[in-house]
């Protein structure tokens, strides 16, 4: 598997039919977003959360896997408020694994076709599961699904032991596939040295957004959160 991705290194014709993002009836300053992570519980839902309030904008999680009274959809409605649109998932399972693997013990196989973006005029953030060599079946990954809809990646960084190697091994497989690193979140603190090495490693047109750590995560503090970050563009 890993073969098959380092092989598509520089390789322009992936096999994978971009979509179309911005059909000519939508609107032509919808902004659209995928929020991934260098893994899973990094902070993509809460980073989510914020965005979404900044952007004004709508959510979609297109895999869902487990947690399904508890889901990501729902954790941004109680934060965001509930006028946010929460678009529904292509796929939900009720395992908390590997979404290839959720999808396996239902017996189903997921297919990156059927993955369409959600017809709005709104701007848009979209959530992945885990970080983007998750798989979501037997050929393809997350940063398969990303590729497919061509968009801007936000990736979330949280300080751990590891997370440098982890952040670098993300940056690299977004550059190989040439897709745009628009934002770089780091998500709590960070020790100077580690930030310093995961920042020097981007490229000088990705912006960097820092996301505190948050006590309490409630719709009072996600708003206060918003509200203090420093202007995105
Ligand atoms: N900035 C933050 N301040 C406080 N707690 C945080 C922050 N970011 C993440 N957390 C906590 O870390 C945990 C994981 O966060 P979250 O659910 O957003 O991760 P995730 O990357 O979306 O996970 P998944 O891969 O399951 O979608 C949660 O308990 C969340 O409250
Ligand atoms: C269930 C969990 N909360 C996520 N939705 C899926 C995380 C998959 C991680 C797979 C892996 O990297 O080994
Ligand atoms: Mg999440």
């Amino acid at each position: 598997m890993i073969d098959r991705f380092l092989l598509r290194r520089n390789d322009n014709d992936n096999g994978y039919k971009k979509m179309n993002t911005k059909p000519e009836t939508q609107n032509p300053e919808q902004r659209l977003l995928f929020v991934t992570g260098i893994g899973t519980e990094i902070g993509k839902t809460v980073c989510s959360a914020v965005l979404t309030k900044y952007f004004k904008a709508d959510y979609w999680k297109p895999v869902q896997s487990g947690d399904l009274h508890h889901s990501d959809s729902m954790k941004i409605t109680d934060w965001v408020g509930e006028n946010v649109v929460c678009h529904p998932e292509t796929y939900r399972f009720q395992l908390a694994a590997s979404p290839h693997q959720s999808a396996f013990e239902e017996n189903k196989v997921i297919n990156l076709n059927q993955f369409k973006i959600p017809k709005t005029q709104n701007n848009l953030i979209i959530e992945g599961a885990g970080g983007l060599m998750v798989p979501l079946n037997d050929q393809d990954f997350m940063i398969d699904l990303i590729e497919k809809l061509s968009i801007p990646v936000a990736l979330v960084v949280r300080n751990y032991l590891g997370c440098i190697n982890h952040s670098l091994l993300s940056i690299l497989a977004l550059n190989q596939r040439k897709i745009k690193l628009e934002y770089l979140i780091l998500n709590g603190n960070f020790p100077p040295d580690s930030e310093r090495i995961i920042c020097k490693n981007i490229q000088p047109e990705t912006k960097i957004i820092r996301i505190p750590d948050i006590e309490d995560i409630t719709p009072e503090t996600i708003e206060n959160t918003t509200k203090q970050l420093e202007k995105i563009e």
